[in-house]
């Protein structure tokens, strides 16, 4: 079933390690097909050099495995409350990519300072805050998606005028309107993160960028009321 989502979940897979955005199996990709309320996603620590697209595991938004020998991600069940809550989104990414991961240990989201970032991301990119001892304690990966979900409502941010995040103390989650696009934001996301932090190395007062060249870019890129591969 789903053939044609496995193989895109599975080519946005492995383009983690093309675009060197993950080490070794850290990382995962999914795609959700909205029609059947079915997502696709990376096996747990599967090797990239040795997956296929039969390899995938078709899991419900329950997190119930419908098709698929291996075990799902043991990010699944972040990705199926993203889902949920994101009624737009078409594919997430997970990784650990250096300069993003960095700026989510240090609790500190990534300021918009320049156009590049701007034209992917109406803002700053947000970090979520710090989970308490018992939602670690507790279920931990549905509770990462809950910190997620609380950042994004609490600030009224639009997912797909930001379509990323980073956890605190943990790695950046990024989502897009497919699974090749959540990728493409994925490697945004870490270029902006570079940039950012040698921005702040050679002046650290560097403030965040004009809101109208923020505007300027962001909307003339998506729109109004952006949505992917919509206007
Ligand atoms: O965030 C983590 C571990 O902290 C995970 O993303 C692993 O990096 C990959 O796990 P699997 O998808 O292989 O289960």
């Amino acid at each position: 079933m789903l053939e044609s989502l496995k193989e895109k979940v599975l080519q946005a897979n492995l383009a983690l390690p093309k675009h060197k955005l993950v080490t070794f199996t850290w990382g995962n990709v999914s795609g959700i097909d909205r029609e059947s309320g079915l997502v696709v996603i990376k096996p747990s620590g599967l090797d990239y050099d040795e997956m296929t697209s039969d390899d995938m595991v078709v899991v419900d938004l329950e997190g119930n495995v419908v098709e698929g020998d291996l075990k799902p991600s043991s990010d699944t069940a972040t990705h199926l409350i993203l889902y949920k809550a994101f009624t737009k989104i078409g594919g997430i990414v997970h990784t650990h990519s250096t300069a993003a991961t960095s700026w989510a240990q240090a609790g500190r989201s990534i300021p918009a300072y320049g156009t590049t970032h701007a034209d992917y991301f109406y803002g700053e990119i947000p970090c979520t805050r710090a989970m308490t001892r018992e939602e670690i304690e507790g279920k931990y990966e549905l509770e990462t998606g809950n910190v997620i979900v609380e950042c994004f409502e609490s600030q009224n941010i639009d997912p797909m005028n930001i379509p990323g995040v980073l956890v605190n103390s943990h790695a950046p989650f990024v989502w897009g309107k497919d699974p090749n696009n959540a990728v493409h934001n994925a490697v945004v996301v870490e270029e902006v993160a570079d940039m950012a932090m040698k921005t702040l190395s050679i002046n650290p007062s560097t403030p965040p960028m004009d809101q109208t060249l923020l505007d300027r870019h962001f909307l003339r890129k998506h729109g109004a009321n952006a949505y992917y591969g919509q206007k």
